[in-house]
């Protein structure tokens, strides 16, 4: 009989060392966690059980795939101070495997030490785990105060495995360092960088400088930090590039109780549509040419924005990034001579429905295909795997470009007939060093956002003048229960509650180039309404009447 399948008392002692370990982070009463859009997030006063739970399932996959290393992640990205979460990372940097969700949501859930022990025997006998081989982990957490209480619950739970067990700590990282480290860890060939944040800053900092040649030094960028990890990434960053883009960090107050996230960040900005408080009063951005960037809680988000005649406030969002990126790169294809034949390579851009419009009709109407997927890192990040080079980025700006390895090979062994296909081949391989390739990341995609605008001598509003964004609308509503709301098309309609999407159908008619559709959050108790118009006066009464419909369809109004 295999090890795997074999009867718990084989690991008799593995599983009385899990038992009292795990007596002291009890599951809270009455609390139904899920694995959803980015991981468990919750008030992080629930998360200790939570995040005991994920490390064993952390340590099975690990086992499971032969001590390949898994990453976990404690952050609650965009959201409030109090909140926290816990997220795991497959081998290759990529989000946890789908299938592997809902055994993250069964251990979360075994209310008693007693069925947690069963539960997970039970998971290693059925996914075929060998208990006795070796795992390898790598963890990280952002700046939250409630992260070393998490962090203790996590090494609580590695401390079953003892000596079978390899651990890395990183300490306090951006989400982005964690997924580029796990990469490299199990990068085989160790081409893809040296396995350390360090090493990763290097990496992006030297093809950062292939890229830009000889062009800079660039004006300052302000870059609002959101007062969480992003500034500390942003420092180290800093020292390897500064004579060519210098960075002047804004809201980078880590530690100040409440900061985090607060009037501030990627996520403020993008939903507010407006300046961080902070940033408008300091006036820094009347200054002639000046634009700012803002990254969210974990540093995996990124939005751009200026003041149009130094008044106006211009968003330039994940859309605007895809967009501009996306035209670059195929620029670079064209100029290689790789875009006919039977060497020519595609770009494509991933978006979701959250995606504006606008962007959507600026690429389809420039030959560069577009796949809708719904909202999750996941689901973009496999569909732009299906291109040569995939373009992904969600609208509040996570996102990030994949090279396959099939174009990276191309790439590397074309045969340049003159020093402009060389120099564009070049400048291909150095935007896929440049780019994370395993996840979303803030500082890469600022420097990539720098070097295209250096590249075209653009500041930020050429940059804006592309295409012009619908007037669009994000809102919540917190109703009794959100899983009620089911979706289809890649999130576009709604399936369930029955006959409520005719009657969005029905709202978004009345209004000029509307658009408008429903889901259910996957990191936060409610449910979203998004909605587009050729108006803002049309975009908030659609937004209005459609939020109407989930709240009567809750049965929370009358009529
Ligand atoms: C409208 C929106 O921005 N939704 C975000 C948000 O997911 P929700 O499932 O909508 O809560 O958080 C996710 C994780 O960060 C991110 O991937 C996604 O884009
Ligand atoms: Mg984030």
């Amino acid at each position: 009989m295999s090890a795997a399948a074999d009867p718990p008392h084989q690991h008799a002692e593995l599983l009385s060392s899990l038992g009292s370990a795990a007596d002291k982070y009890p599951k809270p009463e009455g609390v139904v966690f899920s694995y959803g859009t980015a991981g468990f997030r919750t008030l992080a006063n629930r998360l200790p059980s939570v995040v005991f739970r994920a490390a064993l399932l952390a340590v099975l996959r690990s086992k499971r795939l032969e001590g390949a290393a898994i990453g976990i992640m404690i952050t609650a990205s965009h959201n409030p101070e109090p909140d926290n979460g816990v997220k795991l990372v497959d081998p290759a940097g990529e989000m946890l495997d789908q299938s592997w969700e809902a055994h993250a949501t069964a251990l979360a859930n075994c209310p008693s030490t007693d069925s947690l022990i069963s539960t997970f025997t039970t998971l290693a006998a059925h996914l075929h785990v060998d208990l006795s081989k070796p795992a390898s982990i790598i963890y990280a957490r952002d700046t939250r105060p409630s992260g070393p209480a998490l962090i203790e619950a996590l090494r609580g739970a590695l401390s079953v495995f003892k000596g079978n067990l390899k651990v890395v700590d990183l300490d306090v990282t951006t989400t982005p360092v964690l997924h580029y480290v796990v990469k490299a860890t199990n990068d085989k060939s160790g081409t893809y960088g040296a396995p350390t944040e360090d090493g990763y800053m290097e990496k992006m900092a030297e093809a950062f400088k292939v890229l830009m040649g000889s062009r800079g030094p660039l004006q300052p960028l302000f870059v609002d930090c959101a007062n969480g990890v992003g500034a500390l990434g942003l420092a180290k960053l800093s020292k390897h590039i500064a004579s060519t883009l210098p960075l002047t960090p804004l809201n980078d107050a880590i530690g100040t109780a409440g900061a985090l996230n607060s009037q501030c960040g990627a996520d403020f900005v993008k939903t507010k549509q407006a300046l961080p408080p902070s940033i408008a009063s300091s006036g820094i951005l009347a200054q002639d040419g000046a634009r700012a960037c803002s990254l969210d809680g974990d540093a995996d988000r990124l939005v751009y924005y200026y003041l149009q005649d130094k008044k106006k406030f211009r968003l330039l969002d994940g859309d605007k990034i895809a967009v501009m990126v996306a035209m670059f790169i195929r620029d670079l294809l064209k100029k290689a001579k790789l875009v006919e034949g039977d060497d020519a390579l595609e770009v494509g851009a991933v978006q979701t429905a959250y995606a504006n419009g606008s962007s959507t009709k600026y690429l389809n109407a420039r030959g560069v295909p577009v796949r809708c997927v719904p909202t999750g890192v996941k689901y973009l990040h496999h569909a732009a795997q299906n291109f040569d080079i995939g373009v992904y980025f969600e609208a509040n700006g996570h996102g990030t470009v994949l090279f396959s390895p099939s174009t990276i090979s191309a790439l590397q062994s074309a045969t340049p007939h003159s020093p402009d296909e060389a120099n564009a081949i070049k400048n291909l391989l150095a935007l896929s060093n440049l780019i994370n390739q395993a996840v979303g990341d803030a500082l890469s995609d600022m420097l990539l956002v720098e070097v295209v605008l250096a590249h075209r001598g653009w500041g930020a509003p050429e940059w804006d003048a592309g295409y012009e964004d619908l007037p669009n609308r994000l809102l919540k509503v917190e109703v009794p229960d959100r899983m009620m709301f089911q979706t289809t098309d890649a999130e576009r309609k709604l399936s369930h509650p029955a006959g409520l999407q005719d009657l969005i159908d029905d709202a978004v008619r009345k209004v000029d180039m509307g658009r408008s559709f429903v889901r259910p959050s996957g990191t936060e108790d409610c449910v979203r309404v998004y909605a587009e118009a050729k108006t803002s006066p049309e975009v908030e009464s659609l937004a209005s009447n459609v939020s109407d419909l989930v709240k009567h369809a809750s049965g929370m109004t009358s009529q």
